[in-house]
């Protein structure tokens, strides 16, 4: 079922948490709303689920306007990081409780009752745990558990608020990959929120990029990893160089000008300088599959991040006090809040060009 929100306004008394938000939501989308605290990410998904009504603008499911109905019309499942289980109930009771508030008509018998539950917590692989409390559970089985609980109103769009937000980094992975999986099978439409950009790229068909009420960017991982519409993109897709550079006709037809240089730590080399001068590399840590290498430029304010992959280092180690001259593989140029389109190839990969250039 695809979800279309039009021209979304929402204020809170003093504050306006969503200020114009258009999105088209595809049937059987898995879709991330992916930004920084208090950007709106947590009202939007209420506003998809009909518990909070918006200022302006409309939301619909596959065509029909549902903004005036409320959340048991709208069908859909929710699991909110904070929206407990009930600790009195075991996990069957509380997978069939998702079951039970139906609407008289649609309410189960007993014995169909049993079969559902039964599938949903095979769904979630948790069928020997049925007769468990949530306290007896860890922080994933009883995320799974709200999962099956809200899979249960059989939803044709599942919302989730920052559903793994409060556990560790392995389980968190795992989840991960069971809910990719999950989605794909079940076939409904997902959104889910996060403020972590590893998560939203590993699970997510497109991401939505938030800032103060407004979508900066939506598209796939790649789209925004290598054209970012907008410099807050930039930076809050994981840490990033930031050089102010100036760009010269003579490499680019177009006159000199004000820009910023993005570079990924990755994407940024230190070679070793041949000349007495450089960057002089200020610490070296050793990160596992990469190492961690920071450079300062006599005329930057703050040192430059490389990555250097694990091979690559062994090959050429490179220790404190070693002069370098950083250059970039690839580069995202900005003039103010514009891309400077198509720029990389024309003003070449050298960063060192941008940083001698740099006033
Ligand atoms: N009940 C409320 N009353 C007043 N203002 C609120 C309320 N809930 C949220 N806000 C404000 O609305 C804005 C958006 O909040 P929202 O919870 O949607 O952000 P978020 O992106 O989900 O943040 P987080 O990642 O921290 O959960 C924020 O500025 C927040 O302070």
């Amino acid at each position: 079922m695809s979800i279309e929100l039009s021209a979304i306004e929402y204020r809170y008394r003093d504050a306006t948490a969503l200020a114009g938000i258009d999105l088209t939501i595809e049937s059987g989308e898995l879709l991330a709303l992916l930004g920084p605290s208090g950007c709106g990410k947590t009202t939007l998904l209420r506003t998809i689920a009909g518990l909070e009504f918006p200022d302006r603008g409309r939301v619909r499911f596959e065509g029909r306007d549902v903004t005036a109905l409320g959340a048991r019309k709208r069908h859909v499942g929710f699991v909110f990081q904070h929206y407990a289980l009930f600790n009195h109930l075991t996990v069957f009771e509380n997978v069939a409780f998702g079951l039970r508030v139906r609407g008289w008509f649609r309410r189960p018998r007993r014995a169909e009752l049993e079969r559902k539950v039964g599938e949903l917590l095979e769904l979630v692989q948790l069928r020997e745990f049925a007769r468990r409390y949530p306290a007896q559970l860890s922080g994933g089985q009883r995320q799974r558990v709200a999962l099956a609980r809200a899979l249960a109103v059989e939803p044709h769009i599942l919302l989730l608020d920052e559903p793994f937000g409060a556990l560790d980094a392995r389980v968190r992975a795992d989840l991960r990959r069971w809910l990719r999986d999950l989605h794909d099978r079940i076939h409904v439409t997902s959104v889910f929120v996060t403020h972590d950009q590893e998560e939203a790229f590993e699970l997510a068909d497109r991401i939505a990029v938030m800032n103060k009420g407004r979508i900066e960017q939506i598209g796939s991982s790649e789209t925004l990893y290598t054209r970012p519409a907008s410099p807050f993109v930039c930076r809050f897709l994981g840490e990033v160089n930031e050089l102010a550079a100036a760009i010269h006709a003579r490499w680019t037809g177009i006159d000199d000008e004000r820009v910023v240089a993005f570079v990924r730590p990755h994407d940024l080399d230190f070679v070793p300088a041949e000349r007495g001068e450089g960057a002089r590399i200020e610490s070296v840590r050793d990160l596992g599959a990469t190492v961690r290498i920071e450079a300062l430029d006599p005329r930057l304010a703050r040192p430059l991040v490389a990555l250097h992959d694990r091979a690559r280092y062994e090959a050429a180690p490179l220790e404190r006090g070693r002069l370098v001259v950083p250059s970039a593989r690839r580069q995202v140029l900005f003039r103010g809040d514009e891309p400077l389109a198509d720029t990389g190839a024309r003003v070449g990969h050298v960063l060192r060009d941008l940083l001698l250039t740099q006033r």
